[in-house]
C-alpha cells in the first residue's frame, strides 16, 4: 500500500468539526453540493453581535437531517433551478447556544431560542437554519425579513395576518412557502415562531439518536 492511503486529514478540521465528525455527523456539501453555506454566527452580522464560531467554517448535520437537506435541495432543483438552499446555521455547540442566550437583550426574546438548560436541536444536529438564495449569485431571497429577526414578523402562524395588513407581500409568503414545501416534502419538521428552522425530530428522539455536541 501507499503512504499517502495512510494519511490522516484530521489536521484539516477544527476541534468542533472533529467532535462533530466523531458523532457521525456528516458536512453539509457531502449530501449535495448546490447547497450555500453562510454561517451567521460566524461573522459579526448575527444577534449576538460577535464572531461565535471562530475556525468551526462549515455546517455538519447529523445524517437524519443531511440527508433530507440533500433531498430538499433536489427537490428545489427540480422545481426552479435558478435557487438553491443557503445554511445559515446547523450543527451549533452547547456553548455558542449559551453565548446567544447571554446575549440576548431581552428576556421576552427567550421564545426565539431553545434554552441551553434543556438544549437545542441544533446542538445535537438535528435542526437548520436556512433560507433561500439566487443558485449563481448567492443573493438572499425576500422572506419579508432576514433569518434571526426576533420578531412576530418571523413566525408562520401570523403570516396570514400580516399579508392582510400589508406587512408581507404575496412574493415574500410564496418564497416563503417554496422552501417550507421543499423542506417539509425531504423529512423536515417546521415550528411555528421561525420561518428558517426546520428540525427531523424531537428533542426526547434526538436524544436518543445523536450526540449533543459541548
Ligand atoms: C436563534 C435561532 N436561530 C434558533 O436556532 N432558535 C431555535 C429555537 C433554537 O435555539 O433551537
Ligand atoms: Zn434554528
Amino acid at each position: 500500500a501507499r503512504a499517502m492511503e495512510y494519511v490522516d486529514y484530521d489536521w484539516e478540521l477544527s476541534a468542533d468539526e472533529k467532535v462533530m465528525r466523531d458523532a457521525g455527523f456528516i458536512e453539509v456539501h457531502q449530501a449535495n453540493g448546490l447547497i450555500w453555506v453562510k454561517l451567521m454566527y460566524g461573522t459579526t452580522d448575527n444577534i449576538a453581535g460577535y464572531d461565535l464560531y471562530g475556525d468551526l467554517k462549515r455546517a455538519y448535520l447529523h445524517p437524519s437531517a443531511a440527508l433530507a437537506l440533500g433531498r430538499a435541495q433536489r427537490l428545489l432543483y427540480a422545481q426552479d433551478s435558478t435557487l438553491a438552499l443557503c445554511v445559515k446555521d446547523a450543527a451549533r455547540p452547547l456553548r455558542v447556544q449559551q453565548a446567544l442566550w447571554d446575549a440576548l437583550p431581552d428576556p421576552s426574546l427567550r421564545g426565539y431560542l431553545a434554552n441551553p438548560k434543556t438544549g437545542s436541536l441544533h446542538n445535537y444536529g438535528i435542526a437548520v437554519d436556512v433560507t433561500l438564495v439566487n443558485a449563481r449569485t448567492g443573493e438572499e431571497l425576500d422572506m419579508g425579513c432576514p433569518v434571526d429577526t426576533l420578531d412576530a414578523i418571523s413566525q408562520p402562524r401570523y403570516e396570514q395576518k400580516f399579508l392582510k395588513e400589508g406587512k408581507l407581500t404575496q412574493q415574500q409568503l410564496d418564497n416563503r412557502l417554496l422552501l417550507r414545501s421543499v423542506m417539509t416534502q425531504a423529512g423536515f419538521q417546521t415550528i411555528p415562531n421561525e420561518w428558517w428552522h426546520f428540525q427531523t425530530m424531537n428533542r426526547a428522539q434526538a436524544k436518543q439518536a445523536s450526540t449533543l455536541i459541548p
